[in-house]
């Protein structure tokens, strides 16, 4: 693991290893159940590609526990989806929200998963609840989301913005920075999305963490959806890691950078040089994931 400040570029040699290939003895329960609660009256489509992307990574299966409308829509595309409560080994939370028209019911089940100690993925609208997890969280804003969080809590280094849009417009210039500030401030994983995508962890006492960063094959990902994509690929990462993540949360570091670069592949082999949308960057993964676990062969 890097111990440097500065990031090491994340490739398929890199990614291998986070990948967790199924055993003989492994069952659906053994490979790790994602929870998700995303989606809402605004963005139902949100849950969909949050699911889909979810199992095309692998996983033991997805609970999903979100909205109604959500839910009838995922079960249309993924019927293997169970909506009953029951264990799960990680959340993915957020995605398709909005923290400003959020329903109460909606902030009920999002602080449930953030109050179950499992590890979380936050994104999108539940970002501002990241912070009240009892777990291991792993944060996937992007510039402006990023921007909008560091200054609804007005922390020092605002000061020299006017407002969000400069402090934005800033994190995109300078991601290197603004990752490592964002993961210290909030304790927590940050992926920081983009055409070159930054993954960091808090720093730790001697000052060392992980930061990697992953260049996107492909600029035809910029497109409604993906986000809520990479989310899905992240939540089953660390689903299927989640014991690990419970030891040393530091492992969400290279799963995020991992989820990142599996993407960014997905993208490029879907688009093959021409436009693409979400959906197929879902269902490129298996081979990108087939092709990346021959990386270390
Ligand atoms: N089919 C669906 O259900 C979809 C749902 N989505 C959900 O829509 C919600 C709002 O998404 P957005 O944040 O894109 O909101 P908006 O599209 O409302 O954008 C809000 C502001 O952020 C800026 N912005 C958007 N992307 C940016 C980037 N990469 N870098 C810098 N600034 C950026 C925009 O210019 C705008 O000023 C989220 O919950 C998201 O998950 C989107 O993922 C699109 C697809
Ligand atoms: N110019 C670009 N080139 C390559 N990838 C990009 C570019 N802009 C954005 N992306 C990627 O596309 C995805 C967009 O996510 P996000 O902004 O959350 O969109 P949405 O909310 O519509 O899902 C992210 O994975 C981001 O890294």
């Amino acid at each position: 693991m890097d111990t440097s400040h500065a990031s090491v570029l994340w490739d398929a040699k890199s990614s291998a290893p986070f990948l967790a290939v199924p055993t003989k003895t492994d069952t659906k329960y053994s490979r790790g159940v994602l929870g998700v609660v995303t989606g809402s009256k605004l963005y139902p489509g949100a849950a969909v590609l949050n699911v889909e992307a979810a199992y095309r990574t692998g996983l033991g299966m997805v609970r999903f526990l979100g909205a109604r409308r959500g839910g009838d829509l995922v079960l249309a595309r993924r019927p293997e989806t169970v909506c009953v409560p029951g264990r799960v080994q990680a959340w993915l939370v957020g995605s398709g929200m909005d923290a400003v028209t959020r329903s109460h019911t909606a902030s009920v089940r999002l602080q449930a998963a953030l109050q179950s100690g499992m590890p979380v993925v936050v994104d999108a609208g539940a970002l501002d609840l990241a912070r009240s997890s009892r777990g291991p969280v792993v944060i996937t804003p992007h510039a402006r989301e990023l921007a909008m969080l560091i200054y609804s809590l007005k922390l020092a280094h605002v000061e020299a913005f006017a407002d969000v849009d400069q402090l934005a417009a800033s994190i995109s210039q300078d991601p290197e920075r603004w990752v490592e500030v964002a993961a210290d401030e909030f304790n927590v994983t940050v992926l920081l999305k983009g055409h070159v995508t930054h993954v960091a962890t808090p720093a730790d006492d001697r000052g060392a963490r992980f930061h990697a960063r992953i260049q996107s094959p492909t600029t035809w990902l910029a497109t409604a959806g993906t986000g809520d994509v990479l989310a899905g690929v992240l939540g089953a990462l660390v689903a299927t890691h989640a014991e690990q993540v419970l030891k040393d949360p530091e492992i969400l570091g290279p799963l995020a950078a991992t989820a990142a670069f599996l993407h960014g592949v997905a993208a490029g082999r879907a688009a093959n040089g021409g436009p693409i949308v979400a959906l197929d960057v879902a269902e490129a993964l298996p081979t990108t994931i087939a092709a990346t676990l021959v990386a270390i062969l």
